[in-house]
């Protein structure tokens, strides 16, 4: 089953094409990867799949319903959630707090039984707490809970970004480089726990890295893009044998 189709999405800045007539159909439970060198348009698709940018042509449907012009906001709701290329948490709050921000969008209470605190809104916040507790966890992050979110170490960082875009329990989870800037013993941990969450909530997840060993190792398929365009897809064998790919990286 689909669950996330783009089909000859269009991005044009100016006069530059960034992204050009790309295509994409994303399974359920799949884990996929998106590679490409520098400037080959990755992020840009990512903006796009997420209601960041409205491409300039082409259509994207999440779970068989239109998402083009639809808010950032809206497509989390949709269920489909992202991490970014530079970290953007809220970096005065608790890492549990972080968490928590993005699970309050599903939280079932409405603002006048949170102003008066209701037996309800207690009942809901404990399940909260007790949920982003759960996810912290899986990302062994539970003794961080109460720090603040600048004063975690930066491999943690990039973790918590994880969890809390699965806070808002999306069907599609979204990896713009989630290992950049960890050493190689953490990046293996952090693909081991990509894996173990796609198997544990039963998502897709796409995910963007730079470093296609790593993508190789995980990922059942890839996808690879230079100057906005699609040169090949497969499993990691055939890519790794695909001389548009090796030319793409190696250069001529
Ligand atoms: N907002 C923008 N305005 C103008 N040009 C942009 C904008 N965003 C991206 N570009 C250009 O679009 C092209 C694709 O950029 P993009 O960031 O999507 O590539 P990428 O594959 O994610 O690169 P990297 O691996 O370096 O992050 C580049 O030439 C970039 O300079």
């Amino acid at each position: 089953m689909t669950v996330l189709s783009a089909k000859n999405i269009t991005m044009q800045f100016g006069g530059l094409t960034a992204v050009d007539q790309f295509n994409l159909e994303l399974s359920a439970n799949e884990l996929v990867g998106l590679i490409g060198p520098n400037g080959a348009g990755k992020t840009t698709i990512f903006n796009m799949l997420t209601g960041v940018y409205v491409p300039t042509m082409g259509e994207i449907m999440l779970n068989d319903q239109s998402i083009i012009k639809k808010t950032p906001h809206e497509i989390v709701k949709l269920g489909a959630s992202r991490t970014f290329q530079n970290i953007r948490l809220f970096k005065d709050l608790t890492a549990v707090e972080n968490v928590k921000i993005a699970y309050h969008n599903f939280i079932d209470y409405n603002m006048v039984q949170g102003m008066f605190r209701t037996k309800k809104f207690w009942t809901e916040e404990k399940k909260a707490h007790e949920e982003c507790m759960k996810l912290l966890d899986i990302f062994d992050m539970g003794e961080y809970a109460d720090t603040l979110a600048k004063n975690l170490p930066y491999g943690q960082q990039r973790k918590l970004e994880i969890a809390r875009a699965l806070a808002s329990d999306p069907k599609v989870l979204m990896l713009d480089e989630p290992a950049a800037g960890m050493n190689p013993n953490e990046t293996a941990e952090l693909m081991e726990t990509i894996h173990f969450i796609r198997n544990k909530f039963d998502i897709t997840v796409l995910l963007i890295e730079h470093d296609m060993k790593l993508v190789m190792g995980i990922c059942e398929r890839i996808i690879v893009v230079d100057y906005g365009k699609t040169i090949a897809e497969g499993t990691p064998d055939e890519i790794k044998n695909n001389p548009d790919v090796i030319r793409a990286y190696l250069g001529d």
